[in-house]
């Protein structure tokens, strides 16, 4: 992995355009889209349904491959990179989805366990550790044992935001996470990986609908039919 230039914003996007499908059926959902975030910014993307939220989201988390412009993340241009680049990008992201994506069959614990299996020189022990740290940190100290069936909307989401944060990552990207919640998990939630995350020194890029939760960004970003047609400074958060 090349080495990261801090100097650089942690994700520098410009002229990105973005197509799906193929001959009559290419269309374009992604027009000219250029944005900066610095290094511990908390972004917020809202916009209609069908604007290119998800579509951005997921080239920024190498999900899928940027087409055109440039998409530089943590000093590494993903634009044209290789599937096995794109791979490595990942290794730099938390996720958080709306449902959560939890392993049925793993415990709290072994849920946010795994998300350190992927990174190189941490012994089991360790693992371990950290995992139950962040569990305790989240307020689930009391059910680390417990599998997803067994715990609220609520709790499975700290979870996700437990696994998503226990590696320590430079930027965390996260889609509708407070979709599924009522108002005060939601609210829970977000304050929780705002707090996590201030610590941590990490970048937020957070899609939602959910106008409740648009106090917690230090930035806010509007996309509509594929442009990037606002990006204004958060009057309330702070
Ligand atoms: N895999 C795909 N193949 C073809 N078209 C797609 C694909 N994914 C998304 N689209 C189209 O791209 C456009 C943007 O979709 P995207 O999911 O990024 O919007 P969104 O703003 O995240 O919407 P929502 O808020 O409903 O999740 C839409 O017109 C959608 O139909």
């Amino acid at each position: 992995m090349p080495t990261i230039n801090t100097n650089e914003c942690a994700i520098s996007i410009q002229n990105l355009d973005h197509y799906f499908g193929n001959g009559q059926l290419r269309k374009q959902v992604l027009f000219n889209i250029n944005l900066e975030i610095n290094a511990g910014e908390i972004v917020i993307m809202t916009g209609p349904s069908g604007s290119g939220k998800t579509t951005l989201l997921t080239l920024v988390g190498g999900l899928r491959s940027a087409q055109s412009g440039s998409l530089r993340i943590l000093g590494n241009e993903l634009c044209g990179a290789s599937s096995k680049q794109l791979t490595q990008a990942r290794r730099n992201h938390g996720y958080i989805f709306q449902a959560h994506n939890l392993h049925g069959s793993l415990t709290a614990l072994q849920n946010v366990r795994m998300a350190l299996e992927l990174q190189p020189g941490i012994s089991i022990p360790e693992m371990l550790t950290r995992s139950k740290e962040i569990l305790e940190e989240v307020g689930l100290g009391h059910r680390l044992n417990y599998y997803p069936d067994n715990l609220s909307g609520g709790q499975k989401q700290r979870v996700a935001i437990a696994r998503a944060l226990v590696s320590q990552p430079k930027i965390v990207l996260a889609d509708e996470p407070t979709a599924a919640l009522d108002k005060q998990s939601g609210r829970d939630v977000v304050e929780l990986m705002q707090k996590l995350a201030k610590e941590q020194g990490c970048t937020i890029l957070l899609v939602t609908h959910d106008n409740r939760i648009l106090d917690i960004a230090d930035r806010i970003v509007y996309m509509e039919d594929g442009h990037l047609v606002k990006d204004t400074v958060s009057a309330v958060s702070h």
